[in-house]
């Protein structure tokens, strides 16, 4: 088997997880070859061919271009599958190679399953395991599913890409960044994250309350935020800010991938929950199986003395 995986960029930079895509590969048991858009200036480490184009005449992105360029890579290698990581770029641009191609494509895949993919249904309350019935296919792998083992390694040996056009239509104009609200959880130490599990709304007091005993900021996983009972500047995963404190207190929060994704860089992780299974308990250095409004409160008045 052979993948294609088409790495990232943004604004210059090579992102993290252009990494993901390789251990993605890997897993899969597939031979594989990368195409990357963008500048020389910062290569992946990766021991294979890399084809590199440069479309920076016209933007960062441009979904003309990128889509061409992809194409002229399949023509090239032939994959059977072509592999995006489910960004915002991998959102527009796989399903327009997608189409091109005449290609299933399967979309955010978090797990493999004996050759088939798992993906989230129903909010990722449950999984589907599927298996495309196209010959090739188009694949997004979900931010976080797919960790390296170990520290990147190798030198790509270059070919190039060049355009065979200008773009139709499209003019890339820019980035704008989100305006900063509320909190920037980013340069915290310390985190404590309040979940489902807590509750209510009327208990997030108790969760911001050890926050403040530890000289740290609040934290929130997405269905408190959906539920209104923290602003959404404090959330932590895919849809929410990307953190790495000293210590990351997971309160009543199962550990799903899109929390994951956005904490499992903490230097320690005490996760507190009423289930000793949570697959939280798989990344917490400290797994607290309590009822999280029992042990929070005698855990903050411990802390504060
Ligand atoms: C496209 C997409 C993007 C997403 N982005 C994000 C994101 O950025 N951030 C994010 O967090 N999620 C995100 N999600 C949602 C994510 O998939 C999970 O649904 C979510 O993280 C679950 O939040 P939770 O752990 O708080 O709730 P649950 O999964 O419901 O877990 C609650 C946990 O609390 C425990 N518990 C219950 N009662 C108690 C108690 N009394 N004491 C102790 N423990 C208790 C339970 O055992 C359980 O483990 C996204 C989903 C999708 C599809």
């Amino acid at each position: 088997m052979k993948a294609l995986l088409i790495g990232e960029y943004r604004q210059g930079k090579l992102l993290d997880t252009t990494y993901e895509l390789k251990a993605f590969a890997d897993r899969l048991g597939a031979d594989s070859v990368m195409l990357l858009v963008g500048s020389e200036a910062e290569l992946p480490k990766y021991d294979g061919r890399l084809y590199l184009a440069d479309a920076g005449a016209y933007g960062e992105y441009n979904p003309d271009l990128h889509k061409q360029l992809v194409l002229q890579a399949v023509e090239k290698e032939k994959p059977d599958c072509v592999v995006f990581v489910h960004s915002s770029y991998g959102w527009d641009l796989a399903p327009r190679v997608a189409v091109a191609l005449k290609a299933g494509q399967v979309s955010e895949i978090v797990a493999l399953n004996e050759g088939a993919y798992e993906v989230n249904a129903c909010n990722a309350k449950l999984r589907r395991t599927v298996t495309p019935r196209s010959g090739r296919c188009v694949l997004t792998i979900q931010a976080g599913a797919f960790s390296p083992s170990g520290e990147p390694q190798g030198t790509p040996q270059l070919e190039r890409l060049e355009l065979s056009g200008a773009p139709s239509g499209i003019d890339f104009v820019g980035y704008e960044a989100a305006e900063q609200k509320g909190v920037d959880l980013s340069k915290a130490e310390v985190i404590v994250s309040a979940g489902r599990g807590v509750g209510k709304k009327d208990n997030v007091p108790v969760i911001a309350a050890l926050a403040d005993a530890l000289g740290g900021e609040l934290g929130a996983s997405r269905p408190v935020v959906d539920a209104g009972w923290v602003d959404h500047s404090h959330q932590v995963g895919t849809t929410g800010q990307t953190v790495s404190p000293k210590l990351y207190v997971a309160c009543g929060i199962s550990g799903a991938i899109q929390h994951l994704a956005g904490m499992k860089k903490a230097d320690f992780i005490v996760a507190i929950n009423k289930d000793k299974d949570a697959p939280i308990g798989e990344i917490a250095d400290v797994l607290v199986v309590a009822d999280v409004m029992q042990f929070v409160p005698a855990f903050t008045a411990r802390c504060a003395r």
